[in-house]
């Protein structure tokens, strides 16, 4: 039986060791290594290969990063189980992602980015933590360890899924009817949704209408959820004050992308995030064990729902 890690070669040296140490019965090898598919039951990558027929006898496609869109379930056989990763490092990276920017739009750091280009030494009024809210599209495994990151601070916290939450201190919305009455109460809004055919584009001009004037967006999710149009009209009315994104669509931006020049944009080249390979070696590990005790993985994605 073996483990084919199917990404950059550093980390697979180190999830090598963690291997060796955990699981010495697995034979483990990087792609770059000559292997027989045949043996191959567990695969991690970032997308799903077009020659995932080589592997014959795979029985967990492990994906490296949290995102999953990028896989074409089509092209998995229903046999093998997608998992999405969950663990400690991407989690502590994208908590501190995620305090970064709301505190950036909180206290007007573009705003001042855009006088100290011009020489302009002026305080600019703001509002204090308790009276902006703060409010997550998605909360799901990253979006509620920001929250627990977030709660010192003493913004009002809300949420918005797809299914029913009880999470202590935080307003909880789902489904389609309570969007608007989320969005309403959102001065800063974060996405942190997968990307699927129902969050496709949500972050468009009817989107941004419904939030109070003024709010601002920190985006953590995937681009296509993005109208990229639709922001900078909502920017330019002032509708919208100012939008972090850490993703775009495509990525990068072509050059001459007015995002890149817009006062009241910054962006960041996808890093809010990354999965770190000690941690996430033990996670897999964790996971494997599971799948030879017959349990389900933690992280196994619900193909139905894509995420
Ligand atoms: N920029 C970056 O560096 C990174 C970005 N990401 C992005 O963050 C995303 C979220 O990751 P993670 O927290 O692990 O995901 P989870 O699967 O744990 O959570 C997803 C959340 O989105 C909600 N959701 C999904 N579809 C809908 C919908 N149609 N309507 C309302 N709510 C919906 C889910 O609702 P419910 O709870 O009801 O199922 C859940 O709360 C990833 O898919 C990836 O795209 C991830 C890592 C790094
Ligand atoms: O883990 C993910 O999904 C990412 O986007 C990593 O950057």
């Amino acid at each position: 039986m073996a483990f084919l890690f199917k990404s950059d070669a550093a980390r697979a040296a180190i999830f090598r060791q963690v291997f060796a140490r955990e699981l010495p019965d697995l034979e483990f090898h990087h792609c770059s290594e000559s292997f027989d598919p045949e043996k191959v039951r567990y695969l991690l990558m970032w997308s799903a290969p077009d020659d995932l027929s080589r592997f014959r006898n795979l029985e967990v496609l492990f994906s490296i990063g949290a995102g999953v869109d990028q896989f074409r379930p089509e092209t998995i056989p229903d046999h093998v189980k997608l998992v999405r990763m969950v663990e400690d490092g991407i989690i502590r990276m994208m908590q501190e992602y995620v305090v970064l920017g709301v505190l950036t739009l909180h206290r007007e750091m573009l705003a001042y980015r855009e006088q100290q280009r011009r020489g302009v030494w002026q305080a600019l009024a703001t509002s204090q933590a308790p009276d902006r809210r703060v409010g997550f599209l998605g909360v799901g495994m990253l979006a509620q360890a920001a929250i627990d990151r977030l709660k010192p601070f003493r913004f009002p916290l809300a949420a918005w899924s797809r299914s029913k939450k009880v999470i202590e201190g935080v307003a909880c919305f789902h489904g389609d009817d309570q969007l608007g009455d989320f969005l309403r109460g959102t001065d800063i809004l974060v996405c942190l949704l997968p990307l699927t055919e129902q969050t496709s584009g949500i972050l468009n001009a009817r989107l941004f209408s419904l939030l109070p004037a003024g709010a601002r967006l920190l985006h953590v999710g995937r681009g296509p959820q993005l109208d990229q149009g639709a922001l900078i009209e909502a920017l330019d009315s002032g509708q919208l004050a100012a939008a972090m994104l850490d993703v775009t669509d495509p990525e990068p931006l072509p050059e001459s992308h007015p995002l890149w020049s817009h006062p009241k944009v910054i962006i960041t080249p996808h890093i809010a995030s990354v999965t770190q390979p000690h941690t996430a070696a033990r996670s897999v590990i964790e996971n494997i064990r599971r799948h030879r005790a017959g349990r389900n993985p933690i992280g196994l994605v619900d193909r139905t729902l894509g995420y």
